[in-house]
C-alpha cells in the first residue's frame, strides 16, 4: 500500500487556553475527495495550516505523501487554495502564475491558459482591480496550474455565482479522474455532498465523525409527502420500520423516515396514490445534527 496523501497522528495545536485542534487521527486515501466540515471555529483552517506546515504542531505530526508538509518534494505536489487570499494587488495574474511557476519548479502551460479562458480572468490585471469572484478564481489558477497530485482547498468557493461553481466542481471531477486527492473545507453542504466519497466532522477541534458519504445517506432521514385520492387510514404507517414522523390530512400523509423507505412504498403501494414527492434526501439535517454534538 503507498503512503495514504494525507495522515495525521494525534495532531494536536493549543493557542495559549484554545485548543484548536485536538488529538487528530486521520488518514485520506489517494484519489479521494475527503470533505471536511465542521462549525466556524472547529480548527479546519488550523488543521490545514498544520498539515501544509506553516505552523508547527503542540502534540502529534502530520505527513503528505509520507513527508512532512513543509518538505519542498511534498509542498511541491499540493496546490492550496487558502480561504483568505492575501495577495499583493499590486501583482496581475500573470505576475503570480509567474511567481508560483518559478517557486514549484515549473506548471503546466496549457492547462493554466486553458484554465484562465475557462474561468475568463484576465491575466494583465492587476489582484488590486479585481472582484472578490475574480480574486477567487486568481486563487484556484494557482493551485491548480501545477497539477499536483493533492488539493487542499479551503472555503474554495465562497464569493462564486453558481454557475462558476459549478464550473469549479467540473474541474475538481476532471482531476480526481486523473487521480489527482482532494482535501475540501467547505461550510457548502450540497458542494461536498456533490464531490466527496468521504467526510469527517470537526467539532472543538475534535474529530466526532469519519464516514463515507453513502453510509450518511443511508443513516439520513428523508422526508415522503404521498398524495392519495381521498384521506389515507389512519395507523397505516406508524409502525413500519424506519418511520419517525407521520402527519395525515385530508389528501395524504407526510412522513419522515430514516433509513431505507422500502416498507413505507410497500405500504402505500395498497393505496390510490396520485403523487409521491420527496423533498430531496438532504445530509443537511444529518451534518447539522453533528455540528451541535447530537449525530449516530
Ligand atoms: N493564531 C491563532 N491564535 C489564537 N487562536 C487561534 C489562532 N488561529 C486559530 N485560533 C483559534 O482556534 C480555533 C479554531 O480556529 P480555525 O480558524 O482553525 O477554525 P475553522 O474551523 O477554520 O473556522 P471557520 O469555519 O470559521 O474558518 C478558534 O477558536 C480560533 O479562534
Amino acid at each position: 500500500m503507498p503512503d495514504p496523501a494525507i495522515e495525521t497522528r494525534g495532531l494536536t495545536k493549543r493557542f495559549g487556553s484554545i485548543t484548536a485542534v485536538d488529538r487528530l487521527d486521520l488518514a485520506v486515501h489517494r484519489g479521494e475527495v475527503f470533505g471536511f466540515l465542521g462549525p466556524n471555529g472547529a480548527g479546519k483552517t488550523t488543521t490545514i495550516r498544520l498539515l501544509l506546515g506553516f505552523i508547527n504542531p503542540t502534540a502529534g505530526s502530520s505527513l503528505v505523501f509520507g513527508r512532512p508538509g513543509a518538505d519542498p518534494a511534498a509542498r511541491r505536489r499540493i496546490g492550496y487554495l487558502p480561504a483568505d487570499l492575501a495577495f499583493d494587488p499590486r501583482y496581475t495574474t500573470s505576475d503570480l502564475i509567474d511567481f508560483f511557476g518559478s517557486l514549484r519548479g515549473g506548471y503546466d502551460h496549457p492547462f493554466t491558459a486553458a484554465l484562465l479562458e475557462r474561468f475568463a480572468l484576465d491575466p494583465s490585471r492587476p489582484i488590486g482591480d479585481l472582484s472578490t469572484g475574480n480574486r477567487r478564481k486568481v486563487g484556484i489558477v494557482q493551485a491548480f496550474m501545477h497539477r499536483p497530485d493533492l488539493y487542499i482547498l479551503d472555503e474554495p468557493t465562497s464569493g462564486l455565482d453558481p454557475l462558476l461553481q459549478q464550473e469549479f466542481q467540473r474541474l475538481v471531477r476532471e482531476e480526481v479522474a486523473r487521480g489527482a486527492t482532494v482535501f475540501l473545507s467547505s461550510h457548502v453542504l450540497p458542494e461536498v455532498e456533490a464531490l466527496a466519497s468521504r467526510v469527517g466532522i470537526l467539532r472543538r477541534g475534535r474529530l466526532v465523525t469519519v464516514a463515507a458519504i453513502d453510509e450518511l445517506r443511508r443513516k439520513a432521514r428523508q422526508r415522503i409527502d404521498i398524495y392519495t385520492a381521498g384521506p389515507p387510514p389512519r395507523g397505516l404507517f406508524e409502525q413500519l420500520p424506519g418511520v419517525r414522523t407521520v402527519s395525515y390530512h385530508d389528501s395524504g400523509v407526510h412522513l419522515v423516515v430514516e433509513g431505507a423507505v422500502d416498507a413505507v412504498i410497500k405500504a402505500a403501494a395498497g393505496l390510490t396514490v396520485e403523487r409521491i414527492h420527496t423533498p430531496g434526501q438532504d445530509l443537511e439535517d444529518l451534518f447539522l445534527e453533528y455540528y451541535q454534538g447530537g449525530g449516530a
